[in-house]
This record gives C-alpha cells, sequence and structure tokens, in this order.
C-alpha cells in the first residue's frame, strides 16, 4: 500500500497546473509507469505541446469492441497561502488524508485505472478486449486541444470504442455519484456602451447603467433557478447554473480608479451551466431580448459553449455497460446512487457527441466535493478503495463477450 501510495504522490508533484503545465513530465511518469505492465503507448500532439498519451491493453479478441478509460493531466490553479499543505506537495497526514491539487480532481483516477491493472495483472487476469487509457491535456480550460480533437479524429473511430469512463464527482454518503450526461457550460461575457461623462451628471444609457440592468435581470433568473433548487425535489444537475465570474468597468489610473468619470465600456463574465432538459433556444432569446439586448447598446460573446445537441447515455437495463458498471461496483463491497446529470462539464461530452456512451464516474465516497476548491484532499484509505472499484469493473467490462451494446446511438 504504502508504494502504490507513494507513486500516487509522486504524479501530484508534478505541475501540470494551468496555464503551465508541464505535460511532458506527466506524461514520461505515466510512461514510466505503464512500462513494467508491458501496455501499448502512443503519444499523440494534436497541438504542438499538449501531448495526449494513449495506451493499451490488448486483449484476446480483436473483434470485440474496446472501451477507453480517461483521464486528463491537467490541474487548475491554486492559492497556496489558503491552504494547510501546499498543493504541489502531496502531503499526507495522520489521518492518511493526502493534500494536493487533482488529488481528487483527477489524477487520483488516471492513477487508479493503472493500479487497477497492475492488480489484475498480478492475479493472472488477461482482458478479451482491449482496454484503452488515455491521458488527455487541457480539460480544465476546454478540452478543445485534447479530448474534443481526440474524440473527432480517425484515430478514435480506429479504435472501436464501445464505452468510456471518465471524471465523476466525490460522494459525501456511502454511494458513489454516477453521471450519464452534463449540463452545457455557456462562458458568457455581456458588453455595454454608453456616453461618457462627468460623474457628477445624471444621465440616461450611460454603460455602466446599461450594464447594471442586465446583472439585475440576470440575478432575477439565477435566483427563480436557486429558489426551484431550494425546494428540493430538483437535481443540481436539472437547473440552469448561473454565477459571476467577473466585472470589467472603470477608466483606470496610477492612484486607482478614476472617481468622477462614468466609463464608455463596462463589461461582465457569466458561467451559466443549462441542463440538456432546458430549452436552449428560449434561454439564449432570453439573452438576446433582456441580458444584451442591442437596443441598449449591449453585445456578448460566448467564450465557451458546447454547440449543438446535448447526448445522454442510458443508464439502464437498454444500455448492457450501465448494468456492468453497477454489479462491478456492487462485487467490490460498493454501491451506486441514482444516475444524475452532471453539473459542471468534463472531456465525457466529446465522447458522447462522437457518439460513443460514457460515463461519469470517480470511485471516492464519505468525502466532501473539493474540486477547484482550497485544501483538496483525499483519503489513503478511500484512494485503495477505488482501485479495487476499478480492478471490478475493468475486469467485468473486459470480459464482456457480448458484440451488441456498442456504439449505440444515444
Ligand atoms: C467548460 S470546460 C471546464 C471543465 C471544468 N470541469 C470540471 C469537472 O470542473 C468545468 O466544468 O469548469
Ligand atoms: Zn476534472
Ligand atoms: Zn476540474
Amino acid at each position: 500500500d504504502d508504494a502504490i501510495v507513494s507513486r500516487f504522490q509522486e504524479y501530484l508533484r508534478i505541475n501540470t497546473v494551468q496555464p503551465n503545465p508541464e505535460y511532458y513530465k506527466a506524461v514520461d511518469f505515466i510512461i514510466s509507469q505503464a512500462k513494467p505492465l508491458s501496455l501499448e503507448s502512443q503519444t499523440i500532439e494534436f497541438v504542438k505541446g499538449k501531448p495526449l498519451l494513449l495506451l493499451k491493453w490488448v486483449g484476446s479478441d480483436p473483434t470485440l469492441p474496446a472501451f477507453l478509460l480517461n483521464s486528463h493531466t491537467d490541474v487548475v490553479p491554486f492559492e497556496d497561502s489558503k491552504w494547510t499543505h501546499h498543493p504541489l506537495q502531496a502531503h499526507m497526514d495522520h489521518h492518511g488524508d493526502i493534500y494536493a491539487r487533482g488529488s481528487q480532481d483527477m489524477k487520483c483516477v488516471g492513477m487508479q485505472y493503472l493500479e487497477a491493472i497492475r492488480k489484475l495483472q498480478a492475479s493472472g487476469f488477461k482482458p478479451l478486449r482491449s482496454v484503452y487509457l488515455s491521458f488527455v491535456p487541457d480539460e480544465e480550460i476546454g478540452g478543445h486541444d485534447g479530448a474534443e480533437k481526440f474524440a473527432e479524429s480517425q484515430l478514435f473511430k480506429s479504435l472501436n470504442i464501445a464505452i468510456v469512463l471518465d471524471e465523476g464527482l466525490p460522494s459525501p454518503t456511502e454511494s458513489y455519484r454516477v453521471f450519464y450526461g452534463e449540463r452545457s457550460p455557456w462562458w458568457l461575457v455581456i458588453k455595454a456602451k454608453g456616453p461618457p461623462g462627468h460623474g457628477a451628471k445624471l444621465y440616461d444609457n450611460s454603460a455602466m447603467e446599461n450594464l447594471l440592468k442586465s446583472i439585475e435581470s440576470i440575478r432575477r433568473f439565477r435566483a427563480s433557478q436557486f429558489d426551484l433548487l431550494k425546494a428540493g425535489g430538483i437535481a443540481e444537475g436539472d437547473v440552469v447554473s448561473v454565477n459571476m465570474a467577473f466585472l470589467k468597468a472603470g477608466t483606470p489610473s496610477p492612484t486607482g480608479f478614476v472617481m468622477n468619470l462614468q466609463p464608455s465600456e463596462a463589461e461582465a463574465g457569466f458561467d451559466i451551466r443549462v441542463p440538456p432538459s432546458v430549452d436552449a433556444e428560449a434561454l439564449e432569446r432570453r439573452l438576446v431580448e433582456e441580458w444584451a439586448p442591442a437596443a441598449r447598446n449591449m453585445s456578448f460573446e460566448f467564450k465557451q459553449k458546447l454547440t449543438g445537441k446535448q447526448f445522454l447515455t442510458a443508464a439502464d437495463d437498454s444500455n448492457p455497460w450501465w448494468g456492468l458498471l453497477e454489479n462491478a461496483v456492487k462485487e467490490a463491497g460498493g454501491r451506486t446512487s441514482k444516475p444524475e446529470i452532471f453539473p459542471a462539464s468534463t472531456d465525457a461530452r466529446y465522447f458522447r457527441k462522437a457518439g460513443v456512451p460514457a460515463f461519469g464516474f470517480s470511485p471516492i465516497s464519505n468525502t466532501p466535493s473539493l474540486l477547484h476548491d482550497h485544501n483538496e484532499y483525499l483519503g489513503k484509505a478511500e484512494y485503495l478503495k477505488g482501485i479495487e472499484v476499478y480492478v471490478s469493473i475493468i475486469k467485468a467490462y473486459a470480459s464482456y463477450e457480448s458484440k451488441s451494446g456498442s456504439r449505440d446511438e444515444l
């Protein structure tokens, strides 16, 4: 167990923090882990300097579709002064909790896949289907130069993948959370323009006034969605979330902002997440008519938006991979809770868009979700238990003999 935990800590200590991740250090480390397992390996640069590592554990029946275990190698930035231990130190405290950026999101999962394969090989298990592992860059900044290009590539088609597993979220309870779809990310910037003027003058249509009217309207919408959630009976992934990410306005000077000048431009950024069940076209009409109306000198742009249909993976008897997953978790002594819509975004959306079913799953129970938060940690016992869960899942998926259930149009 000590060696297993040390390997996890080693991965966590590699600085793959956005916006300057040391991707090749991570890739070299994973390759060094894959070598003793005799996995086939290729490194692909869809974009220069952003390697995607693809590993393969070759199955004995090449006529069967394979499955893919995906994880991203990058992590989000942190404010180290707000952490109890430095987030790149991977310090394990006396409870066995390992503090590090990526300990939940999602270096744990990447290493657990490999550790599970190591255990399966040691037990003499031989896969019928091939098992692919992808270690992809840039998930935290949209995945465009990583999983999106991979999922759209000829290479991906040629792998003949029947099912993808990607990241999920920790569960505060005993049951593991599983995700079959996600909300669509809309990273929206609205801009207001208006005539500048003296700070002592009251006049209509200033940029600040125009922007504030929009912000008020967006806040009312946010409150209506939050009220639905607070009232209960609806899941987080089934309401629209709206949060302001930045406000940019004012005329800077060396001594601060100019106080007696009304600026001619002002903008605000919002992180909006739209569930598959919501009418996205109606929401966009609301944006055009109420949140950024041209009549009020407003414009908007999306910094991030998933275009097209939102695909859902069947999480019932119609999808054999669902039953296999549920059972495998059970066999490892765990339990899955009711499948959910992922409230944020993962690379799984690109695989689903390519027509391949995907589940979001991180085997972390009894742990608060600290993705992107201070003091992200994972307990050693939970990490080790997660490896056993993957042993069970990989065994079940790699042994599944049926040719049906592959690449369903979902
Ligand atoms: C829109 S791409 C960014 C991806 C990131 N994923 C997670 C899981 O935090 C997010 O939802 O913000
Ligand atoms: Zn993640
Ligand atoms: Zn993340």
